[in-house]
């Protein structure tokens, strides 16, 4: 049996099963058993492996945002109005077949938007261009999933399941498990709050799954079999995601409201220009940069060119970005702003900054 029979196979017992407590042992399990299935699938092999021409675009400003969408939702659209870039825009489907990069400025940031082709379901298991679109998304610094409007939610859900099968968590942080795997000694399990979603029993057998049978599990909060699986494969990447449903010129008013109180969501019309100011702008606040300003001694703060950081990023990051030898000569810095009591407060290289913080650095 291939990979994918057994991939659909599992699902298919997963969605057959009932969810109760009696049932959550065996679903954790069939969980792991997908979970390796699909991390096989993804394993480059030979060239089918690889990122594929014309999707090795470089990374360039201070963030990179992945388009993704099904095929004719407008993504292309959305480049081609809040970037300098044109990519190419049709009524048909697939008019994108590569990876088409554009800059978004804002807040003196730059932020390198990447156009891609639509992808479709199944796309975690290569169909169409799918798993070159998944690699370039898990580059990211934040997914913008783009909707079409008039087809409701269904798509969202779609490509939610997609991006979950690779890998990709939207929206979610994290696992706070530490885990260790270790050559011998036993297994060692314990945790810090009463664990309600899963058990030593689970664990056991999930980690049996992967020929485990050495190592240290420490729960420092109630996780889920799933949430537990992550952390044994690895390789997972957790990021933000922004949902666009696009062409709301389509819709009734009622149904734009209705989709705009949505968490996480933006309505736009590409075509009308409508919203894509707002969009811009929690585009930025998904990213959750900060903009900090440097200050000479004696002198004013200079407001005009901020450094773009990732938010709760410490002086030490800012010194790094300044010059690469700044850390070196450091001795203290003054910070003013909401990240500090005082103003100035002295502080040193651990200190986290808060976004518009101005920095005067002192050095030995
Ligand atoms: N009504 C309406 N149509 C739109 C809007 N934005 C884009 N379109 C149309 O949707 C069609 C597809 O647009 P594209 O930008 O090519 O879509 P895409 O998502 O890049 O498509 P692929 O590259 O094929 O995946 C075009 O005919 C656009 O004119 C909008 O806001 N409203
Ligand atoms: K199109
Ligand atoms: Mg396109």
């Amino acid at each position: 049996m291939g990979i994918l029979e057994r991939i659909s196979e599992i699902e298919h017992e997963i969605n057959r099963t009932q969810k109760n407590k009696a049932t959550e042992h065996h679903l954790g399990l069939l969980k792991a058993k997908l979970a390796k299935y699909r991390a096989q699938l993804l394993e480059p092999s030979g060239k089918s492996g690889g990122k594929g021409e014309g999707f090795d675009v470089m990374k360039s400003g201070d963030a990179r945002v992945a388009l993704i969408g099904f095929p004719s939702v407008g993504k292309s659209t959305l480049l081609s109005t809040v970037t300098n870039t044109e990519s190419a825009i049709a009524a048909y489907e697939f008019t994108t077949l590569t990876c088409v990069p554009g800059v978004i400025k804002y807040e003196g940031a730059e932020i390198q938007l990447l156009d891609l082709p639509g992808i479709i379901e199944g796309a975690a298991q290569g169909k169409g261009r799918g798993r070159q679109v998944i690699a370039v998304a898990r580059t990211a610094d934040m997914v913008l999933m783009m909707l079409d409007a008039t087809k409701g939610e269904i798509q969202k859900r779609l490509l939610e399941e997609e991006l979950e099968a690779v890998g990709i968590r939207l929206n979610k942080s994290k696992p706070k498990i530490y885990y260790k795997q270790r050559k011998s000694g036993g297994l060692t399990v314990n945790s810090m709050v009463p664990l309600t979603k899963i058990d030593e029993k689970l664990v056991h057998s999930i980690l049996a799954e992967y020929k485990i049978f050495n190592g240290e599990v420490l729960f420092r909060e109630d996780c889920t079999a799933d949430e537990f699986i992550d952390v044994i494969v690895g390789n997972r990447v957790y990021m933000p995601c922004l949902y666009a449903y696009n062409k709301i010129d389509q819709i009734s008013i009622e149904e734009v409201d209705r989709l705009a109180h949505l968490p996480h969501t933006v309505v736009i019309s590409c075509n009308m220009r409508l919203n894509l100011d707002y969009l811009v702008e929690q585009i930025w606040e998904h990213l959750n940069l900060i903009k900090i300003f440097t200050k000479k001694r004696g002198q004013r703060p200079d407001l005009t060119d901020g450094i773009i950081l990732r938010n709760g990023a410490t002086v030490e990051a800012v010194c790094h970005s300044i010059h690469r030898t700044m850390v070196d000569s450091f001795r203290y810095a003054l910070v003013w702003g909401t990240s500090v009591k005082f103003n100035p407060q002295r502080v040193g290289l651990t200190h986290s900054m808060n976004h518009e913080d101005v920095i005067q650095v002192v050095s030995k």
